[in-house]
């Protein structure tokens, strides 16, 4: 317990020196609890004596309610003191690590560590700030009234004393046993939460396809199998935790029976006096209270444990920027130097001695069939992952010697599966630039073609777009991110081409917007359109993780072998769907001009 006492107040940090100071005045408040006691015991003797006068009562009286209101006052400031402390420290940390989390290598989040994260970031911390403050301030004052209990039995009566020390011996030997199944199950459970919230994730996040594909009997059952264990396990919980923690119980029930006899029997002999063991039959059932919550607290202190060593590990995850510097870029170029790289140790390369150079200002599209490791270089380039081999450069410095936050701020990127966040098209775009005035956004989404669009919905600029942008088109989403990247301004972009069909008039829209975004940039696309790559400065022609041509167009189209394929491939597949629409079109007039 003292070694959580030390965690939490690492935790703390600079707010830890509030939490000593209440922990201070709960020592003297303890201490002022027992005054009654005293109070009491200074009537009785009064009354044995036969020496009491009504002032007696008045002085006992006087120093019991003097006793209670400076309780009060310290109860009050401790109170202040520590209310909210918790929920402070706790927030901090949250915004601390969600800072953080920009920093971890994207292995960490696609290798299925997404349940603890968010256990640990929600469930745990969240027992923490509820608890924390609590649990500390019952466990400082139940060893303090460990100690004042006993230093008042050793001045009442040393035979007491030893028969209260003697159980209390018994009780830390099951206090242990508690500590024990706490450690066992607490890593028990903190595991199935972590299931439980994945599968949770999992199930929420794919149900559009467990609603399309009809498969949601299955799927629930594997969330309800993990419910099922999670209940299991906390009924086996409690299972193994109630012998102990009766032993526990059991030992100051047992402890108070003894004192009660003993004292009398004492009494009768005449070797206690009658005020001792009046005062001790009052004083046994409630010195042990504050010590018997420690049993229950046991527990909860170590489900904090545990949440605290997840969130500790989390907090030690490698940040893959450790050792970058801040360093602004004067050119945006981007070069890879003998390049190889696979996603884990164990797979395959992705990646295999890939080197090129982008010129700043120019266009480079990347083309090549699916897997081929397209996005795996736009990846590399903003550093989601670190290259094993060779060297990425942008503006001439290594990827490796710079910061997440300086290299990316060069970056506008504009991904084919759009993301929006729960929040107003107004905050959506500025994410692009958190401080641009309202006239910046409006002027930005006009430049991405999305103005009209906005406007004629009920909020205009202010309308919730719904988690993941769920409720605009993925056109309109398209551009609204768009909007975001030409806010943004940053010099290179990354751009992943939309290959889903998205309506001709749609798709105009978008093909001004992003003319608009890389007017003057360096551009890196991920082409699907025969337009967009006949356009481009460079083209990179990517196979099987290899750079299998490089040139322009016309020269690659004279060169044969993989792009020309690729060329006459989505040609054909072009013209097909021309076909195909032409077919409709012609078959819907026959159909009109029949009815
Ligand atoms: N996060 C990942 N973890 C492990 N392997 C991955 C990961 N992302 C991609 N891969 C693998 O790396 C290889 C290259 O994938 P990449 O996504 O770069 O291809 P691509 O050319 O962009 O494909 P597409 O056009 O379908 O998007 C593939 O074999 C893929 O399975």
């Amino acid at each position: 317990m003292l070694r959580f006492i030390r965690r939490m107040l690492l935790l703390a940090g600079e707010t830890a020196g509030k939490i000593k100071l209440a922990f201070v005045l709960s020592f003297v408040e303890s201490l002022l609890s027992n005054v009654p006691i005293f109070a009491v015991l200074y009537i009785f003797t009064k009354i044995l004596d036969q020496s009491i006068v009504p002032m007696d009562a008045w002085f006992s009286g006087g120093i019991m309610l003097a006793a209670v209101i400076v309780r009060c006052i310290l109860r009050r400031i401790f109170v202040a003191l520590q209310s909210g402390t918790g929920y402070d420290i706790c927030a901090r940390e949250r915004i601390s690590i969600g800072d953080r989390f920009k920093r971890f290598p994207m292995s960490y989040f696609t290798e299925g560590n997404k349940g603890s994260v968010t256990s640990a970031v929600s469930i745990d911390l969240l027992f923490i700030e509820e608890h924390g403050m609590g649990a500390l301030d019952k466990v400082i004052n139940g060893y303090i009234s460990i100690f004042i209990g006993a230093v008042l039995l050793f001045v009442m009566d040393w035979r007491i004393a030893l028969v209260s020390l003697a159980m209390s011996l018994i009780s830390l030997y099951a206090l242990e046993k508690v500590q024990l199944v706490g450690k066992v199950q607490s890593k028990i459970r903190q595991h199935q939460q972590a299931s439980l919230t994945s599968a949770v994730l999992e199930y929420v996040q794919g149900i559009s396809v467990i609603k399309a594909f009809n498969i949601s009997g299955d799927r629930a059952k594997a969330v309800k199998d993990t419910i099922e264990r999670t209940r299991d396990h906390a009924i086996d919980y409690e299972e193994k935790f109630t012998p102990p923690s009766s032993l526990y119980q059991a030992c100051f029930s047992i402890a108070t029976a003894l004192i009660v006899l003993l004292a009398t029997v004492f009494c009768y002999q005449g070797s206690m006096d009658m005020s001792v063991m009046l005062m001790l039959l009052i004083y046994v059932f409630y010195m042990y209270i504050p010590v018997k919550a420690l049993s229950t607290l046991t527990s909860q202190i170590r489900v904090m444990e545990a949440g605290l060593n997840r969130y500790e590990k989390l907090l030690n995850v490698p940040i893959i920027d450790k050792d970058g510097r801040d360093i602004a870029l004067n050119r945006f170029d981007i070069e890879f130097n003998n390049v190889t790289f696979a996603y884990a140790e164990e797979q395959k390369a992705a990646l295999t001695d890939i080197s090129f150079t982008v010129p700043e200002k120019s266009m480079t599209a990347l083309v090549g069939v699916s897997g081929s490791g397209k996005s795996t270089i736009a990846n590399l380039i903003v550093r989601f992952w670190d290259v094993q081999q060779g060297e990425v450069l942008v503006g001439g410095v290594n990827v490796k010697e710079m910061t997440c936050d300086s290299l990316l701020k060069n970056m506008s990127m504009v991904f084919q599966k759009v993301y929006l966040f729960n929040d107003t098209i107004m905050n959506n775009i500025k994410f692009g630039k958190a401080d641009a005035t309202f006239e910046e956004v409006v002027a930005a989404a006009k430049r991405a073609r999305c103005h009209d669009f906005i406007m004629a919905l009920e909020k205009g600029y202010d309308t919730v777009v719904g988690e993941g942008g769920s409720t605009l088109s993925g056109g309109e989403k398209q551009r609204v991110s768009i909007a975001r990247a030409i806010l943004k301004d940053a010099p290179i972009v990354l751009l992943d081409e939309a290959t889903a069909s998205v309506d001709p008039d749609n798709e105009k829209h978008i093909q001004l917007a992003i003319n608009e975004l890389v007017k003057n940039k360096t551009l890196v696309i991920i082409a699907h359109r025969l337009s967009t790559i006949r356009n481009a400065d460079q083209i990179l022609v990517i196979d099987n993780g290899t750079l299998a041509q490089q040139g322009t167009h016309d020269e690659l189209m004279k060169q044969g072998g993989h792009y020309r394929n690729l060329w006459d491939k989505r040609s054909m597949a072009r013209s097909w769907k021309i076909n195909a629409a032409a077919e409709l079109q012609l078959d819907k007039q026959a159909v009109s001009s029949t009815t």
